[in-house]
């Protein structure tokens, strides 16, 4: 978050300040040495030698720098992600009585930020001072030292001894103020390489546009010995294979941690599978655009993000043009009509970041709203009622199931009696497809 906000007023600052003082520096002493060594050659040529001096300085310090700054701006990212952390988990922290102690870790954190901080600065004291004292004394030192042997040896005039040492100084004034904004150019280089490098991260999926002339109207889905790890070398899907036929339902059970989620991850594109194909209408879903294909799918997650807004607008969010009829409807479907209209603006109140106003059941049945707004032909539900009480839920079974009518749908669950008895069920066992007996039996014993 660090470099994403600062970083790019770094890149400002050094594209802004840094680098046309860095043009003005460069050219400036050469225009000036060609100045004085028309009226003296001998007095040019000495003050061309000494120019590079500061660039030469100023190089020296850059190794240093690079290796302060890149320190300084790791101790800022890991202090603002342990601020952002601490924010976001305050009530955790405080009913585990953790306050504290993430306290006295975030003011170590801060500590180690404000020592890098001082050493950057320093760095940047150092190369100032080597400009401002180093260069400039010298280089006026040896331009009035010049001025006086050439007067001496009578080859320039008083008048023209005192021209070379004050234009010397406007050599030096150019190449200070070029050591003034070093720290803007070095700040913005090592942040230009950061996002370098973030812009450089390979992109988990790529969007092939439509290779497909027509794109499919039956959407039937298949996995087919499917592998995929979210890290290299661990795979959390082992050859998995089934295929779900249009307008079927399927049920997806299993132990938590088993994978279940990861096949919505990769139905979703989130990420392509390591090794065998998942399709979509009989096409290998990196062959179809990748928007059309979220298109088609509507997904109630485990976990609903509600973004700062009105509730109309995070319904909106699933269908844009909806009109307020289409919203109420959708609601009343998902058993949330009557709550909505019980807040103060009804479905103009205003939700908080992840919807703080609401409790996780209300959350998840607006998610199922939002899915039934989408009106999706694929159905991918997540454990759609994890937060939802059993009275609600026999409620909004009937809400699911008319989502569900007539679409395609993977129905992922712990509870066996929450799928509807249309059902076919696939068991994922450490992230293997697995149909025996033994897992079945081990599940009605869970549920
Ligand atoms: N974004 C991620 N990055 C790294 N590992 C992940 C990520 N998401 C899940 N995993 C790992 O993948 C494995 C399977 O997780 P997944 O969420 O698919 O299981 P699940 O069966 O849906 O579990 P649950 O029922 O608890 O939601 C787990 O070991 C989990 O730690």
């Amino acid at each position: 978050m660090h470099d994403a906000v600062e970083g790019v007023e770094a890149l400002d600052a050094s594209n802004g300040l840094y680098f046309p003082q860095f043009l003005v520096g460069l050219s400036a002493p050469v225009v000036i040495c060609v100045v004085i060594g028309i009226l003296d050659w001998v007095a040019g040529l000495v003050l061309l030698l000494t120019a590079p001096i500061a660039p030469l300085l100023l190089g020296l310090t850059q190794s240093r720098f690079r290796s302060v700054s890149s320190r300084y701006h790791a101790a800022a990212n890991a202090l603002s992600a342990r601020f952002l952390d601490a924010v976001q988990g305050l009530a955790t922290l405080k009913a585990l009585n953790a306050g504290r102690a993430q306290g006295t870790e975030m003011a170590q954190a801060g500590e180690y930020f404000r020592k890098e901080t001082m050493k950057l600065l320093a760095v940047n004291q150092l190369a100032i001072f080597l400009l401002d004292w180093g260069f400039a004394v010298g280089a006026t030192g040896a331009a009035f030292v010049v001025a006086a042997l050439r007067w001496q040896a009578g080859a320039i005039s008083v008048g023209e001894a005192i021209a070379i040492v004050l234009l010397s100084l406007e050599i030096i004034r150019q190449l200070n103020l070029l050591g003034a904004f070093f720290f803007a150019g070095a700040g913005g280089r090592a942040m230009s390489r950061r996002i370098c490098q973030y812009l450089e991260e390979p992109v988990p999926v790529q969007d092939a546009g439509q290779r497909i002339h027509r794109l499919p109207s039956r959407l039937g889905i298949s996995f087919e010995d499917v592998s995929f790890g979210y890290r290299e070398g661990s795979d959390v899907l082992h050859d998995v294979s089934f295929s779900i036929d249009p307008g079927e339902t399927v049920g997806l059970l299993g132990a938590s941690g088993a994978g279940k989620s990861s096949i919505i991850h990769l139905l979703l594109r989130f990420a392509d599978p390591r090794s065998g194909r998942v399709t979509l209408g009989g096409y290998p879903l990196p062959d179809l655009p990748l928007e059309w294909v979220r298109s088609q799918m509507a997904w109630v997650a485990q976990d609903t993000w509600l973004f700062h807004g009105t509730v109309a607008e995070n319904l909106r969010i699933a269908r844009p043009d909806a009109s307020l009829r289409e919203i109420v409807a959708a609601s009343r479907a998902a058993c949330i009509h009557d709550f909505i209209s019980s807040l103060p603006d009804g479905y103009s109140t205003h939700v908080g970041e992840r919807g703080v106003r609401l409790s996780g059941g209300q959350a998840q049945r607006l998610a199922i709203a939002r899915a039934l707004l989408k009106d999706a032909p694929i159905v991918l539900l997540d454990e759609p009622t994890s937060h939802i009480d059993c009275a609600c839920e026999a409620n909004l079974r009937h809400a699911l199931e008319r989502l569900m009518e007539g679409r395609t749908v993977l129905h992922i669950t712990h509870r066996r009696h929450s799928l509807s008895s249309a059902c076919r069920l696939l068991y994922l066992e450490g992230g293997r497809i697995v149909l025996n007996e033994e897992s079945r039996d081990r599940e009605a014993m869970a549920a």
